[in-house]
């Protein structure tokens, strides 16, 4: 039994506009009792234009909920237009942000170099990075599913001192079993975060590989969370639209319930 802190983070995508965000993270803290959050970090990554509206919830209320964003510049200001940096979500103290989900890397053409450089710019604000690594389904069906991963982890933690890096969040989501519906077994998912725990001992030694977080991600519900959290290389979910629905997301929350 390891002593992570399990991290259930609600990934919301391109969903909720600020009046639904503040709405939806009321519900959230009116389904979550005390007690829940003693055993299991809970945390909301909405879309940039709702952070403010959280912000104001979360410190209004004193809610325990924590709250990210779901990309950030690899720069700390200029001429990058449309860009958000890390400054800027320091300010809205922002706990988490999400660097290279496989959306950005397939959309927007994220590299291994880019998302680097972001999770340094993450770093340098006091931001913790959560580092989106997984296969697509070829690369699944050749069975190489393992190496690849573990070559966007050695990309995305490149030139990251240790002390750093044992405070990173990794999200193993397979590209294959994002809102597909198609989950991948517990056995899928802990052949792949093993290996990136074993990687990170190998590239910082093994209690800094003990102390990061690894979560699975892609179609994580209810009903098959409590079987993926039993493996032991498992320390979380990273749940996209699971985490739309309220009293779904306050289940998955409580997975030791399930
Ligand atoms: O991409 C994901 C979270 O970042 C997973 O999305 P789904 O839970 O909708 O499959």
């Amino acid at each position: 039994m390891s002593d992570r802190m399990p991290l259930m983070a609600g990934n919301w995508k391109m969903n909720l506009n600020h009046l639904e965000a503040i709405a939806h993270v009321q519900k959230l803290a009116f389904g979550l009792a005390d007690k829940d959050y003693e055993a299991v970090e809970v945390a909301v990554l909405p879309p940039f234009v709702d952070l403010r509206s959280v912000q104001t919830l979360v410190e209004g209320d004193k809610l325990k909920i924590k709250y990210g964003a779901q990309d950030v510049s690899a720069h700390d200001s200029g001429a990058y237009t449309g860009e958000i940096s890390g400054p800027m979500l320091a300010k809205l103290r922002c706990a988490y942000v999400v660097v290279g989900h496989s959306e950005r890397r397939q959309y927007h053409h994220e590299t291994d170099e880019l998302c680097n450089a972001k999770v340094k710019a993450a770093f340098r604000n006091d931001l913790t990075p959560i580092l989106c690594v997984g296969e697509g389904l070829d690369v699944r069906k050749a069975g190489n599913q393992v190496a690849h991963t573990l070559g966007q982890v050695d990309g995305g933690l490149k030139d990251v001192p240790a002390e750093q890096a044992e405070t990173i969040v990794i999200a193993y989501e397979p590209v294959w079993a994002i809102g597909t519906g198609e989950v991948a077994t517990p056995e899928d998912a802990q052949e792949v975060c093993g290996a990136i725990r074993g990687r990170l001992a190998e590239l910082y030694g093994q209690e800094v590989a003990d102390k990061v977080r690894i979560q699975y991600g892609g179609s994580v519900k209810s009903g098959n969370v409590a079987a993926i959290m039993a493996k032991p290389d498992v320390d979380g979910a990273l749940v996209g639209g699971a985490s739309l629905d309220a009293d779904e997301f306050v289940k998955i929350v409580r997975f030791r319930d399930q």
